[in-house]
């Protein structure tokens, strides 16, 4: 099985409504028609339904997290629920940003994960390691360990893009090399394929996050297991 290439831009908590219009001027006048890549942006939420409304319909909107439960107390957040409402059905969860400044928990993001994934919802979930964590030669482990919290109860995976994004390449300039990024790529589709199955393997998207730009994206998007990019700063959003 052929996978498609798959490219989304986190525009993280950047952007305005003006900045955001002349953006989505250029993008819908780019002349991207291959239908063998999927393209999305990740907004920050109070500009998601404008987006929706604006954007070319041949690309994907997502939120840049959501919370696990359908309505309630839960000041601050939105629902999937919500967020279907307005026509929006990716969500980036997990992103290490979440993790570190809002203290989020393997546990978390797996009640996310699969709350979202049950309820219809499209998710690309991030794991990644620090750079202590890859000095002491953790990467994988700390990888897997994600991933295994946040799809420990999955039972559909179709919906699922898993994001590779150390977190020492992450607005750094310090992009991994191809062959560091493919190494863990590959140590998680065949965790895939043992410990999910070989088709689950076979039809994920693994993409590749941290320093993405045109410079460097090519020879990433070369290596076997990758299968494309969740750009940040690249986005020219600033
Ligand atoms: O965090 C990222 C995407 O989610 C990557 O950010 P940069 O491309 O700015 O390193």
């Amino acid at each position: 099985m052929k996978r498609k290439f798959f490219v989304a831009g986190n525009w993280k908590m950047n952007g305005s409504t003006s900045f955001n219009e002349d953006l989505i001027n250029f993008f819908n006048q780019a002349e991207i028609r291959d239908q063998n890549v999927e393209i999305g942006v990740a907004v920050p939420s109070v500009y998601l339904s404008n987006i929706v409304n604006n954007l070319r319909k041949d690309w994907f909107v997502a939120a840049q997290n959501c919370f696990k439960n359908e309505k309630g107390a839960y000041t601050g957040e939105i629902s999937c629920h919500m967020l279907k409402d307005i026509g929006v059905n990716w969500s980036i969860i997990g992103h290490s940003e979440r993790r570190i400044i809002f203290n989020e928990s393997d546990e978390l993001v797996g009640e996310k994960c699969e709350y979202l994934l049950s309820q219809g919802m499209k998710v690309i979930l991030c794991v990644g390691e620090l750079r202590s964590e890859r000095e002491s030669g953790e990467t994988k482990q700390v990888c897997l360990r994600q991933l295994k919290a946040a799809t420990e109860k999955l039972k559909d995976w179709s919906n699922l893009v898993i994001a590779y994004e150390p977190v020492w390449a992450i607005g750094t300039g310090k992009v991994a090399t191809p062959e560091e990024a493919q190494e863990v790529h590959k140590v998680i589709r065949e965790w895939l394929r043992t410990s999910v199955s070989a088709t689950v393997a076979e039809s994920m998207s693994i993409v590749y996050g941290g320093s993405v730009k045109a410079e460097n994206c090519v020879d990433l998007g070369k290596m076997e297991d990758i299968d494309g990019f969740l750009v940040g700063g690249a986005c020219k959003y600033m």
